[in-house]
């Protein structure tokens, strides 16, 4: 086993990275049918596997769930996510030999041996499916040859996968097929069919490769989606009490602040969020910005060569080799940061004052969804994989902060995602030292301008909203949200 990723020619490299075709809604009018009557069992009930179950089963499959045996003997979380849902569970030996599909849904860490196990007991034919193609692009895992190898990944984070599909929904997906397993060619069926199981289908569906998909959600979760979000929060936080800002007014300004101001990027991409500002605010967002990602670039660049190049998860399994000391040193720093013990306030914030009193929450959202789009795109990922790995999923995993700090979002993302989220997090914030000397309550904590009272700078207004509306993240997002509006009410 090695990397697959580093064994590939150039050529193949590029080839596999740009694989990503959004599909027509039309493509799925089989919906669930290639897998209906299938036994499909899927191994692990955490964030994922839980949630990914639950759609599937409300979308009419055959959904039970395989357990190491210490977890079924000691009646863990995952057994009692299970069944107390009302779930068939087992052992590898009791489930794994009846199964059309299995379904990996533990964490990385675990694939090599969950593999190892599960798949002497696989019958002749079947399908081995993951929702992150780690295992396969940074380890080299090799599958039997008689088994099809099928992604199916979500978007977002497993708690998010359900909720978006209780609305009658669902989550961006993106699936694939491993080129050297699909030796009977029923791959693709089979993952659109979990790809409709699961409600992805209606949010919109990308036909792309392990390759692509894994070099993609690396960069987004480490830098702007939890890296940025949480350096940010930490920054922003720090600041306002340096300067005086009630400690409960701040914490609850950035507990709520990432959902809110997110929630206009997510209906009108980063024009309609700084849109929500006043012209002078506007302007003045554009410009923190500007900087920041004159300052960060540099950084951003390291994490898409640290992941093309293998650097990355070379790094991540040294620490799975050392019983996770990194990750979980990291965590408990975390739960230590003064933003985590605040408590939010209890003062009203209108919907409106997060936008006012956050501009430079407003920059670090801009800052980051544009430099995680061009380090991506720069390397060879298509628009529409980097749309959905930074403008996309901002709002899903800031929803995660709202919920309970960054305590909750590292708790649901995956254990790789927290780890590049702390390594991110710890080279942006001395980066940002300086930066951060010259930021006062004017942006953070305060209102910057309600209105245009000052009198605004026409031609300079008008330079940043072409500047901002030109962006590539617009372009493409502008084209994704209309298959998504268009697809809702069908619901
Ligand atoms: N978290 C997320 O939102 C996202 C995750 N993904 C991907 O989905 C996959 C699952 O991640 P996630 O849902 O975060 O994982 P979790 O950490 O939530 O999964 C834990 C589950 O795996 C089981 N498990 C842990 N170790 C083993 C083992 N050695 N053998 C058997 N079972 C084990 C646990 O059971 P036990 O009780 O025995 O410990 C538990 O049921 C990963 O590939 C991840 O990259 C993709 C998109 C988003
Ligand atoms: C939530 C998600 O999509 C991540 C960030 O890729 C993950 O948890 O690995
Ligand atoms: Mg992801
Ligand atoms: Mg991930």
């Amino acid at each position: 086993m090695g990397n697959y990723f580093n064994t590939l020619s150039l050529r193949d490299k590029l080839d596999q990275l740009s694989k990503c075709r959004f599909m027509d809604s039309s493509e799925f009018s089989d919906g669930v049918n290639a897998l209906k009557g299938k036994k499909i069992v899927i191994v692990g009930c955490g964030a994922q596997g839980l949630n990914q179950g639950l759609n599937m089963r409300d979308s009419g499959l055959d959904i039970s769930y395989t357990l190491r045996d210490a977890a079924i003997a000691e009646k863990r979380a995952s057994y009692v996510n299970a069944t107390d849902n009302g779930f068939t569970v087992g052992t590898y030996q009791e489930l794994i030999p009846s199964a059309d599909v299995v379904l990996n849904l533990t964490p990385d860490k675990q694939h090599t041996s969950v593999v190892n196990a599960v798949m002497p007991l696989m019958k002749q034919g079947a399908t081995l499916s993951y929702s992150h193609g780690f295992n396969i692009v940074e380890e080299g895992m090799q599958i039997r040859e008689d088994l099809t190898v099928i992604m199916v990944a979500p978007k977002c984070p497993g708690s998010e996968v359900r909720e978006e599909y209780k609305r009658g929904f669902g989550v961006p997906t993106l699936i694939a097929v491993h080129p050297e397993n699909d030796p009977e060619g029923k791959g693709w069926a089979q993952a659109k069919a979990y790809a409709a199981g699961t409600g992805g289908d209606r949010a919109g569906v990308l036909a792309s490769s392990f390759v692509a998909e894994v070099k993609s959600d690396l960069m987004g979760e480490q830098t702007i989606l939890c890296g940025l979000l949480q350096t940010g929060s930490i920054l922003c936080f720090d600041k306002m009490v340096e300067k005086g800002i009630d400690a409960g007014y701040a914490s609850k300004l950035i507990q709520y602040g990432w959902e809110t101001i997110t929630e206009g990027l997510k209906y009108g991409g980063i024009t309609n969020m700084m849109d929500r500002l006043s012209n002078p605010a506007k302007i003045k967002a554009f410009e923190l910005s500007e900087e920041l990602k004159d300052i960060m670039r540099p950084l951003f660049q390291k994490h898409m060569d640290d992941i093309m190049e293998g650097n990355f998860s070379k790094g991540m399994m040294e620490d799975w080799a050392n019983d996770d000391k990194n990750l979980l040193g990291w965590r408990a720093a975390t739960g230590e940061t003064a933003f985590e013990k605040t408590p939010a306030g209890d003062v009203e914030i209108s919907e409106q004052e997060f936008y006012d009193n956050g501009v430079l929450m407003v920059a670090f959202v801009r800052a980051g969804v544009e430099l995680a789009f061009e380090a991506m795109t720069d390397s060879g990922i298509i628009d529409e994989s980097a749309y959905y790995e930074s403008l996309h999923e901002t709002p899903l995993i800031a929803n995660t902060i709202a919920r309970k700090k960054l305590f909750e979002m590292n708790r649901v993302i995956s254990d790789t995602a927290e780890y590049g989220c702390y390594l991110f997090d710890h080279a942006c914030k001395p980066l940002l030292a300086d930066f951060m000397k010259t930021i006062d309550t004017d942006v953070i904590g305060k209102t910057y301008a309600k209105d245009n009272g000052a009198g605004v700078d026409n031609a300079k207004l008008i330079e940043i909203n072409a500047a901002l509306r030109n962006h590539p993240v617009e372009k493409i997002g502008t084209f994704l949200r209309a298959s998504m509006t268009a697809m809702k009410p069908i619901v």
